[in-house]
């Protein structure tokens, strides 16, 4: 961003998180990311300009080595007036719009974001509840969000559908977010939000008001009429269109080679996924595992989370060890790189995938900073940008999608790609234990219940029978 150019009436609110707000550039494809420090956390220009140097290096040295240059925009540090949180801000691509052009475009622009969250069960041999080998942890903790009121009602999504590769979970799973967005799905029209909801006070999400604005899109030239006919056509064609882009392998770069290699482990379906109940219920066998294609970015966020080898139960006595040792040796801390620098030093010790414990802090300390690195993409975002072109637009560098009745030059990325904290360990293994014993005491129970009742039904049936 070139000093003195930059005019705050030109800039406009355009979302935000826990960690970040975010505004975006009228005519350029750029946004501003602040970061937020809670009062009580105040820090120094100093650890600011530290903190948003660490993203970019974590983003540049790490996750683009994983994901891949074409799917990671890292940004670059921007220290401007206009910033009134911290000082600086990161200056990144406006992912809502399509990554080849600079400027926005008047071509009209629709753009998915999903945050998919862990699409694997974990396999550990470390996990003690028996009910985390069979139930993934999204829908688990549907059910504690649900109870403590951060969401109305239990979607029907799992994350398991959507990481499958097969074509009709993932649109069971996209329809499911459609149904129920919490915050895993949000659509933008022409850089503005139109879909996705706040917190469980959000108005339910209108369907026919969705088409309505994706109508011109996946129908340019055809009078389809309105009503409940036109909006499932138009969101059938919605759910086909992002399932064939998240199946592209469009990373054509050097980087992102994964160098991972994870094979596939633990069950392929999650119990509680209301697809693979229906599935059985029918008698029929469970889908074939994972369809996905390498080159793709849902396959290669999922390795990435599979760096959580040991889940948090076999992680959370290791995370104990660097703590001891650092108790002991506080000055290590520094050498340990747990606040970085994210540098190539950094990403070679994450590709050691061993779970041979040799009682050492450097095996501890390596299964700490691939378990940070497994959660943050457990809970990065996914855009896709989709813009209507000609059908017989001359394919240039970006990839062109199909859908019935048009065509869509399309680009993805991830966003979020910021390495969760050493310090949140503690809280994860916490919320995983309350997670799990909700559920367990709760939603098994009442499955118990209905079982028991239906078993005492039958009985009682079986006896009258009897008396008969
Ligand atoms: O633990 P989870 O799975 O609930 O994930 C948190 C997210 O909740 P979700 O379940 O996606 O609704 C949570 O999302 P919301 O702020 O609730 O939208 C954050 O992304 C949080 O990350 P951080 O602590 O801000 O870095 C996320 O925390 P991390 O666990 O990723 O640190
Ligand atoms: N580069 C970008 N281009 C377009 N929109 C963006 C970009 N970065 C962030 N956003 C928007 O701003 C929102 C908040 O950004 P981000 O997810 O980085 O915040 P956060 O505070 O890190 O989130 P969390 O609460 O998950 O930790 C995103 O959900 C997305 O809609």
């Amino acid at each position: 961003m070139e000093e003195g150019k930059m005019d705050e009436n030109e800039w406009g609110y355009h979302g935000e998180g826990n960690k970040s707000l975010v505004v975006a550039h009228a005519q350029r494809c750029v946004v501003l990311r602040f970061l937020k420090f809670p009062p009580n956390r105040k820090k120094t220009s100093e650890e600011i300009f530290q903190h948003l140097q660490n993203i970019v290096d974590f983003g540049k040295n790490v996750m683009k080595e994983f994901l891949g240059e074409n799917y990671v925009h890292c940004g670059s540090r921007c220290d401007k007036d206009l910033d009134t949180l911290s000082g600086y801000a990161m200056c990144l691509p406006n992912l809502t719009r399509l990554q080849t052009y600079r400027f926005a475009e008047h071509r009209p622009i629709l753009c998915v974001e999903i945050k998919p969250k862990c699409g694997f069960i974990p396999f550990s041999s470390d996990v003690t509840h028996e009910m985390k080998h069979k139930v993934c942890r999204y829908c688990m903790h549907q059910h504690l969000k649900v109870a403590t009121g951060k969401w109305r009602q239990i979607s029907r999504y799992c994350p398991l559908d959507l990481y499958s590769g097969n074509k009709q979970r993932m649109h069971f799973a996209l329809k499911s977010l459609l149904q129920e967005a919490q915050n895993n799905l949000k659509i933008f029209k022409n850089g503005e939000l139109i879909y996705g909801c706040k917190d469980a006070r959000s108005p339910v999400a209108d369907w026919s008001e969705l088409a309505h604005h994706l109508k011109p899109f996946f129908f340019p030239s055809n009078g389809l009429a309105s009503g409940p006919h036109c909006t499932r056509a138009v969101i059938r064609e919605l759910v086909h269109v992002i399932t064939r882009v998240l199946l592209s392998g469009s990373d054509k770069g050097r980087a992102g080679t994964l160098r991972l290699g994870l094979g596939p482990q633990g069950p392929r379906v999650c119990e509680a996924s209301p697809f693979s109940r229906s599935l059985r219920c029918q008698g029929k066998n469970t889908p074939e595992r994972s369809g996905l294609p390498k080159g793709c970015l849902l396959y290669k966020t999922l390795q990435v989370q599979m760096l959580d080898l040991l889940d948090i139960e076999g992680l959370y006595p290791l995370y104990s060890r660097v703590e001891r040792y650092l108790e002991e040796f506080p000055e290590e801390r520094k050498t340990l790189q747990i606040d970085g620098p994210y540098d190539e030093a950094f990403y070679q010790k994450l590709l050691d995938l061993s779970t041979e414990d040799d009682g050492t802090v450097a095996f501890a300390l390596t299964k700490v900073q691939q378990y940070r690195v497994a959660m943050t993409a457990k809970d990065c975002s996914i855009m896709i940008a989709l813009s209507p072109c000609l059908q017989d637009a001359s394919s240039d560098q970006t990839p062109v999608v199909p859908s019935s009745r048009s065509r869509f030059a399309f680009s993805v990325s991830v966003l979020d790609l910021d390495l969760k904290p050493y310090e949140s360990i503690p809280h994860q293994y916490k919320l995983d234990g309350k997670i799990v014993n909700y559920y367990s005491k709760t939603v098994c129970a009442k499955d118990n219940a209905v079982m028991s009742t239906r078993f005492k039904e039958s009985e009682d049936c079986t006896l009258v029978l009897h008396k008969v």
